[in-house]
């Protein structure tokens, strides 16, 4: 992706030349990893963070090196408001460890609890489910992701499975646009919203969720949208509200969504950029956990000496760099 509104990509040499590359154990095991790896950029204007899952394509990575570059080398726009909520984010862990991974989001009201994960079953789901709705009350908001794991019915049962449980909405409960459209269609008469996240982020055309009619809301990330004004114009053009998310980013990628969220005139969900409390290690002093709920929304510099005692090896040091070359490239049209 460059949208013709692109502005002109630095020389690889400003990006490499004060780039850091970082591996930070979680805290819990989050999509089949112990740690998150991510590349630290800095330029004129400030850090940015470069995190691609490490299978992504370069042709695909090469929209959230956009997103580094948007960041570090530009001003970003306007925040109409400082501090952003957000939601508690709850991997796949068995129903036993609830209570302790919920338990490091200060004052959350809202949590996003993981369904669908391979080698689980529904039980697992509806058992997990149902600890968080007893520990947060009646009052608090749960919505689940399944990113994408369950074909239509699947998806149908397990929202009457759940119904009990009073779900706010269905994050990407099916892969494809074609599915999430006709589950909201069979949904539709019982007011359980659907979002779309994968459908938005990974899709060739961001819009097309939307002009289908298969999702209520949309999830959106500042990385793999290629950035905080590309982000808001995908926004604008779906006319849906918006959840702001992370992609596991480490406090630098937070505050590239915290931007987003910012800047979004309308922001009626608390959004998933609680995600610094997965972490076991972050690369600032103070990291963006939430605090009463929130996060602050503003540019965050990284600890020198956090970058060294979490610096990557070399081997992965030098993958990193060399993507980040692939993708400099691909940018700017010399691939
Ligand atoms: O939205 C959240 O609560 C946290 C972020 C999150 O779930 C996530 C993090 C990394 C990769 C994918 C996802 C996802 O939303 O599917
Ligand atoms: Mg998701």
């Amino acid at each position: 992706m460059t949208s013709p509104a692109s502005p002109p990509v630095p020389p690889l040499a400003d990006l490499l030349a004060g780039a850091r590359v970082v591996s930070l154990p979680l805290a819990t095991r989050f999509r089949g990893v112990e740690h998150r790896e991510a590349a630290l950029i800095e330029g004129p204007l400030g850090w940015a963070e470069f995190s691609p899952f490490l299978e992504y394509a370069d042709d695909e990575a090469a929209t959230w090196l956009a997103a580094a570059i948007d960041f570090a080398w530009h001003a970003q726009p306007e925040a109409v408001r400082t501090e952003i909520p957000v939601n508690a984010t709850l991997p796949a862990v068995p129903v036993e460890r609830v209570g302790e991974v919920l338990a490091r989001y200060d004052g959350c009201r809202t949590v996003k609890v993981k369904v669908a994960e391979r080698a689980q079953t529904l039980a697992d789901d509806v058992a997990r489910v149902r600890a968080v709705r007893e520990l947060l009350g009646p009052e608090g908001r749960v919505r689940i992701d399944a990113n994408g794991g369950w074909n239509v019915d699947e998806a149908e049962h397990a929202a009457h499975a759940l119904a009990e449980f009073d779900l706010e909405y269905l994050e990407q409960p099916c892969a494809t646009v074609a599915e999430l459209a006709e589950l909201r269609t069979r949904l539709r008469r019982w007011d359980l919203p659907i979002a779309a996240d994968e459908s938005v982020r990974k899709a060739q055309d961001p819009l097309a969720v939307a002009r289908a009619g298969a999702a209520d809301l949309v999830v959106v990330k500042a990385q793999p949208l290629g950035g905080v004004r590309r982000a808001l114009e995908i926004v604008a053009a779906t006319g849906l509200p918006a959840v702001v998310s992370s992609a596991l980013d480490t406090s630098v990628g937070l505050s590239q969504g915290a931007a987003l969220a910012a800047a979004l005139p309308d922001l009626p969900f608390d959004c998933g950029l609680g995600t610094a409390s997965l972490l076991a290690a972050d690369v600032v002093a103070d990291p963006l956990v939430p605090r009463g709920g929130a996060i602050p929304a503003g540019r965050v510099i990284p600890d020198p000496a956090l970058l060294d005692a979490h610096a990557a090896p070399p081997e992965r040091r030098a993958a990193w760099l060399e993507r980040i070359a692939r993708c400099h490239a691909l940018l700017s049209g010399t691939a």
